[in-house]
């Protein structure tokens, strides 16, 4: 069995690493923290864990006890902070998946203009966590930044695009919607009832900080750099993301070579499930579960493509891609602890 510690256990992200870790055969929970609820059961917090997690919560700052019992420790911590449990298992044998934003950026002055948070671990042997683009990376890694939500969702509908220079990159526009548990279990103006319920709005025009994110991977796909729009909106749901990428597409190119694009992306990768030309994948085929929906029209007319990606903000956005990445880490089956179906309706 392989030792897996929680920090920050009572996110959002965390408690939904709870409810798949339960079910994967290779790991044992040893410890989960959280600063707010030290001594408390985690069913006290999560009341669903009741019957299934009996572990007290500890604080992080017990961070030996944590380094000793764990041979993997997930980060679920808001940005900014993983960056100090990371230095503290530096010098140990620990491997860290770090759910937020500490460990994405190969160049760390990035990082620090978006998030606007000094990056105090820039020489961290790191690898972006988005499983079916850095496999090979994510083996023998020491850090993995897990990737983001909406950059999963986008970053994997534009991929095959990118990688074959089908389209102009800086054509690029990502209109992206998400449910609310994206932005956490704190109450925020944003999301509270009166605000959210019959309502739909977008923010972080043009500053959001999943922005570099997507133009790093997909720059690395093209080995250029890339600048794109990246629009994100709040959808009055409490799960999912759909991601609808704009580009134009070079005169050459035909809907055929772009059906082949993703078939030979994609066709083997148990995840991502390609409906195909003119399909609409949709936030309820794909909640609970860590899959990624694609489906794509081409606009003769206009001569852009229109990418639809759809997954679960809390599975294949976070958790359930850490446990991929996790299980890539230690040589098992990707789908291990997470081949199961959808939720639906
Ligand atoms: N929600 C989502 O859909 C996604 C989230 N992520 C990332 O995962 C991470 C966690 O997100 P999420 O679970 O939604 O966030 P939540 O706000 O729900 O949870 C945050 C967690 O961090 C702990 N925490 C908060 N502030 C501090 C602090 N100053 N010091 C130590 N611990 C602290 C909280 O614990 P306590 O108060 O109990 O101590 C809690 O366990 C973030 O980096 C986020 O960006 C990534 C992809 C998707
Ligand atoms: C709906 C919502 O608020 N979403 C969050 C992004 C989700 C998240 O936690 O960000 P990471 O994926 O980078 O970790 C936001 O816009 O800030």
């Amino acid at each position: 069995m392989i030792r897996v510690s929680i920090i920050g256990a009572t996110g959002y992200a965390g408690a939904e690493l709870l409810r798949l870790l339960y079910n994967h055969p290779q790991v044992q929970v040893v410890h989960i923290t959280s600063e707010s609820y030290t001594g408390k059961k985690i069913s006290e917090v999560y009341p669903h864990l009741r019957g299934l997690y009996d572990q007290e919560l500890i604080s992080m700052k017990d961070m030996d006890t944590i380094a000793n019992d764990s041979d993997f420790v997930f980060i679920g911590l808001p940005h900014g902070h993983a960056m100090e449990v990371g230095k503290a298992l530096a010098d140990t044998n620990v491997r860290i998946i770090d759910l937020g934003a500490d460990y994405r950026f190969d160049d760390t002055d990035i990082y620090e203009a978006w998030y606007k948070v000094a990056h105090t671990h820039k020489d961290a042997p790191r690898v972006y966590g988005l499983a079916e683009l850095y496999r090979e990376d994510i083996k023998n890694a020491k850090i993995i930044g897990n990737a983001g939500c909406y950059t999963t969702a986008s970053i994997l509908a534009l991929a095959p695009l990118v990688k074959n220079e089908f389209i102009e990159p800086n054509t690029i526009i990502v209109d992206a919607k998400s449910g609310t548990s994206g932005s956490g279990r704190s109450a925020k103006q944003m999301t509270h009832y009166p605000e959210l319920y019959d309502n739909f709005k977008a923010y972080g025009v043009a500053t959001h900080r999943h922005t570099p994110e997507i133009e790093q991977a997909l720059g690395h796909l093209c080995h250029r750099k890339v600048t794109l729009n990246f629009t994100p909106h709040l959808v009055p749901m409490s799960r999912g993301i759909l991601s609808t990428c704009y580009a134009n597409i070079k005169q050459w190119v035909t809907p055929e070579m772009i059906d082949k694009a993703y078939t030979d992306m994609y066709g083997d990768e148990y995840f991502i499930r390609l409906l195909g030309r003119g399909a609409y994948p949709s936030t309820k085929e794909v909640r609970g579960s860590n899959f990624c929906d694609i489906g794509w029209h081409i606009d003769l007319r206009t001569g852009r493509i229109i990418v639809l990606s759809a997954i679960d903000n809390l599975v294949k956005g976070a958790a359930g891609q850490a446990i991929q990445n996790f299980n890539i880490a230690c040589g098992f089956d990707e789908k291990t602890g997470l081949d199961f179906t959808p939720i639906y309706p």
